[in-house]
């Protein structure tokens, strides 16, 4: 078998680090290629975040282990984008500048960067924003913008620096559903033209669906992973396709899937730390 570009191995995530803290993952095993895009859904507060918490080295396992491109992740160099639901711009920046900031703290660029790229790395930022849609509103300010506008952006920000991996925490739940179905095409767009590795945590089963090659529904907390399922539509997926028949019939689905998951992970009040 070939080594996977993610891998968690049996994964226990206990927060609170006492040993009578929230338990939020329990025997976590994933296992993703490099190029592919998977998505995670299941009932609130199974772990999902913590999972890309983990993959990102944000956090550590209570045991088991995380590996990124064959090592450890916290002796991993891969470059990571993340966006996340907030886009969170820095609002003393111009929209151009918010996109560039990866490529001031990441290397290589961060070093030429310094030296003498900045106009390329201007250029290559325009070019970015021009790719979603923002072609023309580098020099805006982020109050300037609407919400999905600063989500265009972010997505700019997450993939400037040709991330390997992007970690996606609901990057669209917080738009309109017009908005939303705009951003997947974009989001598809991306992926296909640079192929990074994508973690989407979503709520939303129609967009696991239109995005993701790969659905992993996850148990209530304790969170593991409870199925994992192909998506076979052919790519570039459209708005209306997600309207047909199978499409509707792999949505339904998942939603009895994640009915029957928030009761199959089990919270008991030891788990929560509520009895010590
Ligand atoms: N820093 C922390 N300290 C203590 N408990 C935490 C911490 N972070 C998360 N948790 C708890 O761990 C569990 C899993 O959290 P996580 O954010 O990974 O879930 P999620 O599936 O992403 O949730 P949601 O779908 O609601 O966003 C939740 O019960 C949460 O309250």
């Amino acid at each position: 078998m070939n080594q996977p570009f993610i891998e968690l191995s049996d994964v226990v995530v206990r927060y609170g680090g006492d040993g009578r803290g929230t338990l939020a993952l329990s025997n976590t095993n994933l296992r993703i290629d490099e190029g592919d895009f998977v998505a995670l859904v299941g009932p609130s507060g199974c772990g999902k975040s913590t999972i890309l918490k983990l993959v990102s080295g944000l956090i550590k396992p209570s045991s088991g282990g995380v590996f990124l491109a064959g090592r450890e992740v916290a002796a991993n160099r891969v470059g990571i984008g993340l966006a996340f639901q907030n886009p969170t711009m820095m609002p003393w920046l111009t929209i151009r500048e918010n996109v560039m900031i990866p490529l001031k703290i990441v290397e290589p660029y961060r070093s030429e960067y310094a030296r003498k790229k900045k106009g390329e790395f201007a250029d290559r930022a325009d070019a970015m924003l021009a790719k979603v849609g923002l072609a023309g509103f580098g020099d805006k300010r982020p109050w300037e913008l609407s919400g999905g506008m600063l989500q265009r952006a972010s997505l700019c920000r997450a993939l400037v620096h040709e991330p390997r991996l992007l970690l996606l925490d609901e990057p669209f739940g917080a738009l309109d559903s017009f908005t939303r179905e705009e951003l997947w095409e974009i989001m598809q767009d991306l992926w296909i033209e640079t192929r990074p590795t994508v973690l989407l945590v979503t709520h939303d089963l129609r967009e696991a669906a239109y995005l993701a090659n790969r659905i992993c529904v996850m148990t209530a907390r304790p969170g593991r992973i409870l199925e994992d399922r192909d998506v076979p539509f052919l790519r570039p997926r459209t708005v209306e396709m997600s309207y047909d028949p199978d499409f509707a019939a792999l949505v339904q689905a998942m939603r009895r899937r994640i009915a029957e998951a928030r009761t199959e992970g089990g919270v008991s009040l030891a788990d929560t730390g509520a009895a010590a």
